[in-house]
């Protein structure tokens, strides 16, 4: 058969492996027993925290393999040795994705066993690749070409990006929708099933992953970024021309590189931020010589504010609302979801897709006062009247859902985050004493609710990728709150937390309440990415 190679990659640098470590935490498993010369290589060697990317690919390559593969080569000493010389090139058959949408497969029956990870590769295909960087039991590699591609899942004909193949910011445009919203779905199932340690009974089927209105254009946040110019450069000085130099590159990071790729237009991003980056990127260009370090720029889509404040903003949106590119992090942004408007200081946290803000808020909503037919609380049960929104950010959650619940508290670390939040409550004419926002973290908002009745209280708990502390967990489980909705950006930082909130609420006493994991699925808020928002909704039961 004749080879396509369709995703050349230039794989001339990678990232070391030492700088892709996440964490300092020395490795039990490979503490040296001697200083014997590979104990002390062996030393190197730091194991991943729970839950961080490196982590989720050992898991996944130990399903692969089998855990006593795995075993054998954590006894023998070999589980950081791959079996391949520097920049090898290897036949294989792609077998699963990762969570991190890069194929998956066993190494050649020549080597010892040992998984060979592969971007832009799909289950099924056989492919060739070149190995560059090992981790334990895996090696990441290029893909060279696709030489029996999967006809059911890749078309190249959808890839609406120059750039795909080579940049690190999508990894499914060969995918239809529908292919990646299933993938996503796998990657909430596996993370139950590995992170949780629930017994299969206590994880419900896991549903459909709910799409993103917009699959392109949908990016309202983009953070392309470029070097300085380097020395040799800076002592030739600029063109006569005036042209951009060769070597000044514009862009996001080429996949498993720190190299700066030169990106003129990004399809997944809104087409406000496009039109802006086009002229900023001239800009740049021609001050680029006075320029001392690298700067990774902002680009945020922002509804334009009207100067006159007086003017109170319309309910809904308006037909001539102006779209508007803020590159300064200290502006104000303004967004709307619905009937609300948010207003948040552009470097601090938003979510990044405003098309699925409404489906989001809304699920969210419904699963707290779920339709009659499909309620799990007992019939005729109080409806909650009390909303505690943890990691509140700017307020997303906390003001779409007020308008339902006579109080509301919300809690985040980001002083200027919760300064935008108070004025979104007013911005949105809610009620006075409706919302007591607080600058702190998470586990102090448990101080402040004791007058709240738990079993009509709310628990919102969005946190950053890590998931939430012991802290929190155990003062969330004592509170007690009738339904706790955990939204995250990592499943599987929350697939463990949600197996702790289980299983301590079991701990409660008598009579007390256990908490029941009530509906599980993912959101996509980053088509054409691996991404998966997961949204958990938990009910006590007594
Ligand atoms: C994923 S964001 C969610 C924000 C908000 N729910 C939203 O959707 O816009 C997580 C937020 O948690 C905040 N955060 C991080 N650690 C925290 C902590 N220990 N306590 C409170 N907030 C924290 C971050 O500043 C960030 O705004």
């Amino acid at each position: 058969m004749e080879k396509k190679p369709r995703l050349e990659l230039d794989t001339e640098e990678h990232i070391p492996v030492e700088s892709i470590a996440t964490s300092s935490k020395p490795s039990t498993a490979v503490k040296p027993k001697t200083q014997s010369k590979r104990s002390k290589r062996r030393q190197k060697h730091t194991l991943p925290e729970a839950g961080t990317l490196e982590d989720v690919i050992f898991h996944e390559v130990t399903e692969l393999l089998g855990k006593a593969a795995v075993d054998e080569a954590i006894a023998a000493g070999t589980e950081w040795n791959a079996p391949f010389e520097a920049r090898e090139e290897v036949d294989l058959t792609v077998t699963s994705m990762s969570a991190n949408g890069e194929g998956l497969a066993i190494a050649p029956a020549s080597k010892r066993p040992w998984v060979v990870v592969t971007p832009f590769s799909l289950p099924g295909e056989t492919i060739r690749a070149r190995v560059y960087r090992h981790g334990r039991m895996y090696s990441h590699a290029d893909l060279i070409s696709v030489d029996t591609p999967n006809p059911e899942l890749r078309d190249m004909g959808r890839v609406q990006c120059q750039y795909f193949g080579k940049c690190a910011g999508c990894q499914y445009q060969m995918l239809s929708y529908e292919a990646q919203l299933k993938l996503k779905r796998d990657v909430v199932v596996r993370a139950y099933k590995t992170y949780s340690e629930l017994p299969d009974s206590a994880i419900p089927p896991i549903l459909d992953t709910i799409g993103s209105p917009l699959q392109y254009g949908y990016r309202t946040k983009i953070t392309p970024h470029f070097d300085a110019p380097p020395k040799k450069a800076q002592k030739q000085g600029p063109a006569p021309d005036g042209e951009k130099p060769d070597w000044l590159k514009i862009g996001f990071n080429q996949i498993g590189t720190r190299h700066v790729m030169d990106i003129e237009e990004c399809p997944i991003a809104t087409p406000v931020l496009n039109e802006t980056f086009r002229p900023l990127r001239e800009k740049i260009s021609r001050d680029i010589y006075t320029y001392k370090k690298g700067v990774s720029l902002l680009l945020r889509d922002s509804l334009e504010i009207p100067s006159d404040s007086a003017v109170a903003p319309p309910p809904l949106p308006t037909s001539d609302e102006k779209h508007i590119c803020v590159t300064d992090h200290r502006a104000t942004v303004r967004e709307r979801v619905g009937d609300k408007l948010f207003e948040y200081q552009a470097g601090s946290f938003f979510q990044n897709n405003n098309s699925v803000l409404i489906p989001l808020t809304a699920y969210v909503r419904d699963a707290i006062f779920p339709p009659a037919a499909t309620a799990t609380p007992a019939p005729g049960a109080p409806p909650p009247t009390h909303l505690v929104d943890a990691y509140c950010g700017a307020g997303l959650f906390a003001i779409a859902l007020a308008p339902h619940f006579a109080t509301v508290a919300g809690i985040e670390l980001s002083a200027d985050s919760i300064r935008f939040a108070a004025r979104n409550a007013a911005l949105n004419a809610l009620p006075a004493g409706r919302c007591d926002f607080r600058s702190g973290d998470a586990a102090n908002i448990f101080g402040v609710v004791g007058e709240f009745p738990p079993p009509r209280t709310v628990a919102v708990v969005d946190p950053p990728r890590k998931g939430c502390d012991d802290n929190f967990l155990r003062q969330l489980v004592d509170f007690g709150a009738g339904t706790v909705v955990y939204v995250s950006c990592n499943v599987h930082t929350q697939a463990r937390d949600v197996g702790r909130i289980l299983r301590w609420s079991e701990a409660r006493g008598e009579g007390k309440g256990r908490y029941m994991l009530e509906s599980l699925r993912g959101f996509d808020l980053f088509p054409q990415t691996a991404h998966v928002e997961s949204v958990a909704v938990l009910r006590m039961v007594y």
